[in-house]
């Protein structure tokens, strides 16, 4: 217990898993304490904001769970160390990417923010603390941290895997009503068995008791990556099979139904695309690439990474089908680029298909009007920028960026839907139709859209995984 007499949580990573998954503890116990700490000031000032619309991060719901909690049982603060030192359980949920450089480099994970996390506990920690490892990590990473944190003998630390599940734009909802709780802990030691006796506590609150799952350490740590391999490993295979509907005159969509009522299989993550981004999915596997070669297990290595792979064919795909579709060319021309997150419902960007797509037509010279609903404009450019080999200068000659979807199809040639905004199911197609260069294309990345009725309007459609529009310049 902390000095106020309540059990104190405290998060180390105020990010897109630190502050969604805190807050719905903080709501789901309020009678526990809970602090999220970071090193970015400009983080913990976006959650602590009095305008809610300045959270540092957009999630269905997850403003409504910070009102409610925050300044009660939920804090957020760059004080790292007092809140480790006032702990009883500290989730670590630092970021994990690839590696940029040295060893590794490309495919294993950098454990570096982890590693400064570990260090800062062992150094300001002086009671017996919990210490859950929340971030993505390699198999065995725990045992590596319970060195670390161990080393210098002051105090006694027991490390728990407790890897998160939850998707970006449904957060809240999966943290809330999860499929499983999965701890990985030490369960042949005393102290062990109670570290994860706490922690189930903590998720009792609010998950019935059978969705809770225990493991030991390795079996959770491996657990998470194999889940998010599994997941894109089927959008991968649906989008291999998208490639085969558009030369065979099959339907991807119903493909994938008619494969997804089978119980075996399910109907989930069969939704054809112009490819998965995401932090995750691509670094994750990447970080089982490296550790199967590792291993010495090549094979294994290149059967894994034949989904990321397929993945950068996925996108390549759909780019060649918007410049052989506009006449072989599309220098000079001015594409819509509508949706730029890496899904709906989240500002999030990271790895999203539409920084490849973008980044390749600008290679082609094409001038770019790109609008998204929850992407800040500095966000966009950041990413432009950081895939391009064109300078920021170069590229603003070339890019803009809308603020609605009927200024940035204006003058169009095409609009290439990337993200699956449900507001673009809506728009008003006359009006756009009336407003770009005939013939007026559409190319769409998530098959949202009404292909019939724009057809019907005078578009050229081009969708994934389609029986292919006869007027459309096919390769
Ligand atoms: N984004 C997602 O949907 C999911 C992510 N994960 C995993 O969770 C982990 C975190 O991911 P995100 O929340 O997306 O990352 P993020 O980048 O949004 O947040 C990480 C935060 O940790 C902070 N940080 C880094 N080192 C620190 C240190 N030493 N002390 C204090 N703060 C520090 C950073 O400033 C940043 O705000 C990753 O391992 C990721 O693979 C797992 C499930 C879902
Ligand atoms: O480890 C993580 O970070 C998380 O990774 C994914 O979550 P997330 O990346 O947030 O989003 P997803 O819903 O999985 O979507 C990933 C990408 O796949 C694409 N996708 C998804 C499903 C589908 O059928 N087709 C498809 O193209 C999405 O558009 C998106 O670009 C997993 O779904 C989470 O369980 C996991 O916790």
């Amino acid at each position: 217990m902390g000095s106020t007499g309540r059990y104190q949580v405290c998060c180390i990573g105020a990010g897109y898993v630190g502050g969604p998954t805190m807050a719905v503890v903080a709501k789901m116990c309020p009678k526990i304490d809970v602090t999220v700490v970071d090193i970015s000031q400009r983080r913990i000032d976006a959650w602590n904001s009095q305008q809610d619309s300045e959270l540092p991060i957009y999630e269905p719901g997850l403003k409504e769970a910070v009102l409610n909690t925050r300044g009660k049982n939920l804090f957020f603060s760059t004080d790292v160390d007092g809140a480790i030192e006032r702990a009883n359980m500290i989730f670590v949920a630092v970021n994990t990417p690839t590696k940029k450089d040295g060893l590794g480099a490309g495919r294993a994970a950098d454990l570096t923010y982890w590693e400064l996390a570990a260090r800062r506990i062992a150094k300001i920690a002086k009671s017996p603390k919990i210490v859950v490892e929340k971030s993505t990590v390699p198999i065995r990473t725990a045992e590596a941290i319970s060195t670390v944190l161990n080393a210098s003998g002051t105090t006694k630390f027991q490390i728990l895997s407790n890897p998160e599940f939850l998707a970006e734009g449904t957060a809240m909802r999966d943290l809330e009503n999860p499929d499983r709780i999965l701890i990985g802990g030490n369960l042949k030691d005393e102290d062990g068995i109670q570290a994860i006796g706490e922690l189930v506590d903590i998720y009792s609150h609010w998950v019935p008791k059978e969705k809770i799952i225990t493991t030991n350490v390795w079996s959770s740590e491996l657990s998470k990556l194999v889940a998010n391999f599994f997941l894109a490993q089927r959008v991968s295979s649906i989008n291999a099979v998208s490639a085969l509907c558009e030369s065979s005159g099959a339907d991807v969509d119903e493909v994938s139904m008619a494969v997804g009522m089978d119980s075996r299989i399910g109907s989930k993550f069969l939704k054809a695309s112009v490819g998965f981004g995401g932090s995750c999915f691509q670094k994750d596997i990447l970080n089982l690439v490296y550790l199967s070669e590792s291993m010495g297990l090549k094979e294994i290595a290149e059967y894994f990474h034949w989904v990321v792979r397929m993945n950068d064919l996925q996108k390549d795909r759909f780019v060649s089908r918007i410049i052989h579709g506009l006449f072989n060319t599309v220098t000079g021309k001015r594409i819509a680029i509508l949706g730029f997150s890496f899904k709906k419902d989240t500002g999030d960007t990271r790895e999203s298909a539409a920084i490849s797509v973008c980044q390749r037509l600008v290679d082609e010279r094409a001038n770019l009007a790109i609008y998204d609903p929850k992407v800040q404009e500095a966000q966009i450019w950041q990413d432009i920028t950081a895939a391009s080999r064109m300078d920021r200068l170069e590229l603003e000659r070339l890019v803009h960026i809308s603020s609605n979807p009927y200024e940035a199809s204006q003058g169009s040639h095409a609009l290439v839907v990337c993200t699956e905004w449900d507001e673009f199911r809506d728009l008003n197609f006359e009006k756009i139709l009336g407003i770009m260069e005939k013939p007026a294309f559409i190319f769409d990345g998530r098959n949202v859209l009404n292909h019939e009725h724009l057809r019907k309007l005078g578009f050229v459609v081009y969708a994934i995984g389609k029986p292919l529009d006869p007027r459309l310049n096919v390769v």
